[in-house]
């Protein structure tokens, strides 16, 4: 079904819907009992199996249309096998693909909304309501995994705006969502798959990895490249050009190419594996697809990554995966039942570090803001869990850019950081210049951050005695703490200012706990600052001594020089944000003055902010995309990759 055809119908849908709202509600039939809330309705069995048995989820209103009962039911039915997949992967503490599931359960749900009469639509939005909070505290848990960068298309409803765009010629919805039931199907392989190898971990921890387990990772490691096409894919395309434009036949060569890579997998050593990983964890290839993944013999893939490399071919060995010994361990070892499966393995066993990493450990310099480790590397071993966050997007995202959105009305703001949102690690607001804030914005925000997986940095620079300063970031008209992940502060009030900040984060009753950070605002841009000299160093003095929620600092070189009277931490990894990073042009009539991205990381940045550089040129996506690819070329060449 052409996705023109599919758009308009909707709308033809939308108004029956609301003629039978008006006119017949008692045709609904039996009234859905409310859902109860989240944490019991996360103890039924499934979602999907809760909400199957409910009759009003095949709308009555409907009936005399089987056609248009079978889109709403195919979205539902969509929506249901997400959120069971959700509540699967969320059991089973793989956090990044319950976020993304979730996220798109949500984003589903959503679309399918308007086709639904208002008993059923107000517990969608119950719904919908309570997996968004289950995800507000879950995306701050995820660890890094390639889920967590996923962007599938799976809008097969489209926002209004290109419907008009939309040709009898463009690509099918089929396709999406095939790419997506591909991608959702080699995804929650690969989570399985790292249960298993976490299990293998366990049990094995004092011996020699065997071939089962260097089979098991190979197997992860295959899911994780595939999960990078497709953000490469997600993050060169927009939407409307994967319906319209040169997207749309990169869709049918990707699409094309898992359709491959999925019969290779199946026909690979690892196909037993799969088996058994689909048995134990008892997902399935749902039958629409299924009839079209012919096994293919393996071939070369054809999709490129841009350097120019391409993927090496998956092995061709018919061998079994698992050897006697795994399968003896596998069967006596697993229930029969997920959650006790997954109550054995829920904590990846951390690796001993090898001989090259200690060395590596040893050269790297104390104030770490001139790291030579990846982002990835500074993520496995940061203490901060909002800066764990940051260099796990930065490094899935491959992106060290944080946007400066200085603008001054919502609409602007929420379109930017929209556009924006695939490109950068952070959004940075100054949200006291909006003209018409709203309490709903920082939401709206924080909805944006988790669809594209950036971080919220609320450049606020508290300058006040502790006790003010407490009340302006946990509570006060803008309630900073709930939506910003970062907020940063001045040295000039002293120390005080650090420890109020840091205790507010401490308290018992603080609810986003480790969700949160701070920066210190340690030198400034602007010509003739005072932060310097003693400035500086108090602030990293003062970095130093409230480490547990500093974590890190804007300023424009690295401050590893700066001599202190306190003494540097073990394993100190404060990050670096530089602000005033601009490709064309050297400063304003106002005191500001810019250095390039390279000039920048080159100086120690961890993380470019550019605000008008980006935001006030004529096309900021391409520009973003200029400034993320400098950056993340200058931070490759600083850690030697
Ligand atoms: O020393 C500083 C500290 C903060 N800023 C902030 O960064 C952006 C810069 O915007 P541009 O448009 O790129 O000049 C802005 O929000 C400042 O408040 C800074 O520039 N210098």
């Amino acid at each position: 079904m052409p996705l023109f055809a599919f758009s308009r119908r909707r709308r033809r849908d939308a108004n029956t819907v609301n003629s039978a709202r008006d006119a017949k509600p008692q045709q609904l039939g039996t009234p859905m009992t409310p859902l109860p809330p989240y944490r019991t309705h996360f103890r039924a069995k499934t979602f999907s199996e809760a909400s199957l048995r409910s009759p009003s989820l095949t709308c009555a209103s409907f009936q005399s249309d089987q056609t248009q009962v079978a889109s709403k039911s195919e979205l539902l039915g969509h929506a249901l096998h997400l959120a069971r997949l959700a509540v699967i992967l969320d059991r089973a503490k793989v956090y990044t693909g319950a976020v993304r599931a979730y996220y798109d359960c949500c984003s589903l749900l959503g679309s399918v909304e308007p086709l639904l009469a208002r008993v059923e639509s107000d517990i969608t939005q119950q719904i919908s309501k309570s997996y968004k909070k289950r995800l507000a505290s879950l995306s701050a848990l995820a660890p890094i995994s390639a889920g967590h960068t996923l962007q599938f298309p799976l809008n097969i409803s489209p926002a209004p705006d290109y419907h008009a765009d939309v040709s009898a010629e463009s690509v099918q919805p089929t396709q999406l969502i095939e790419l997506n039931h591909l991608c959702q199907f080699l995804c929650t392989l690969g989570h399985c798959a790292q249960i298993i190898r976490n299990l293998e971990a366990e049990t094995q921890e004092n011996q020699p990895k065997g071939r089962d387990c260097e089979s098991l990772l190979s197997l992860s490691s295959e899911f994780e490249k595939l999960q990078e096409d497709i953000t490469r894919f997600r993050a060169y395309y927009s939407n409307k050009e994967l319906v319209n434009g040169a997207g749309s036949n990169v869709l049918y060569v990707l699409l094309g190419s898992f359709r491959r890579k999925i019969g290779n997998l199946m026909n690979s050593k690892h196909k037993q594996l799969i088996m058994f990983l689909l048995a134990l964890f008892d997902i399935k290839l749902p039958s629409e697809y299924e009839a079209e993944i012919k096994p293919l013999p393996p071939q070369p893939l054809t999709i490129r990554k841009p350097d120019g490399r391409e993927r090496p071919e998956l092995p061709k060995s018919e061998q079994s995966p698992l050897t006697p010994g795994l399968k003896t361990k596998f069967a006596t070892k697993i229930p029969e039942d997920l959650r006790e499966a997954v109550r054995l393995a829920p904590v990846p066993i951390p690796r001993k570090s090898s001989k090259r990493q200690r060395n590596r450990d040893e050269a790297r310099p104390k104030m770490s803001s001139k790291s030579h480790l990846t982002y990835g590397e500074r993520a496995k071993q940061h203490p901060n869990g909002v800066a764990r966050k940051l260099f796990e997007i930065a490094e899935s995202k491959k992106t060290n850019v944080v946007v400066s959105a200085d603008l001054t009305t919502s609409q602007e703001l929420l379109n930017l950081a929209d556009e924006l949102g695939p490109y950068i690690a952070v959004l940075k607001t100054h949200i006291d210049i909006l003209d018409d804030f709203r309490p709903s914005i920082p939401e709206r925000l924080k909805d944006l951050a988790i669809k594209h997986n950036f971080l919220i940095f609320e450049d606020r620079k508290f300058v006040d005695i502790g006790n003010t300063v407490q009340k302006q970031y946990h509570g006060g008209a803008l309630q900073i703490s709930s939506w910003a992940d970062i907020v940063n502060c001045t040295m000039l009030p002293g120390e005080g200012i650090v420890q109020a900040l840091t205790e507010t984060a401490e308290r018992d009753d603080f609810p986003y706990k480790d969700e949160r950070g701070l920066l210190i605002l340690a030198t400034m841009t602007s010509k003739g600052s005072l932060a310097t000299g003693e400035y500086t160093k108090v602030s990293v003095e003062c970095a130093r001594k409230y480490s547990r929620f500093v974590i890190g600092f804007v300023a424009s070189r690295t401050l590893g020089d700066v001599e202190t009277d306190v003494a540097a931490l073990d394993n100190e990894d404060f990050v670096l944000f530089t602000t005033g990073v601009n490709m064309a042009s050297k400063g304003d009539k106002l005191g500001q003055q810019y250095q390039t991205p390279k000039s920048a990381v080159e100086s120690g940045a961890d993380f470019i902010i550019a605000g008008r550089g980006i935001y006030a040129v004529p096309n900021p996506v391409e520009t973003a995309k200029l400034y993320r690819d400098e950056g993340w070329k200058a931070y490759l060449s600083r850690v030697g990759k």
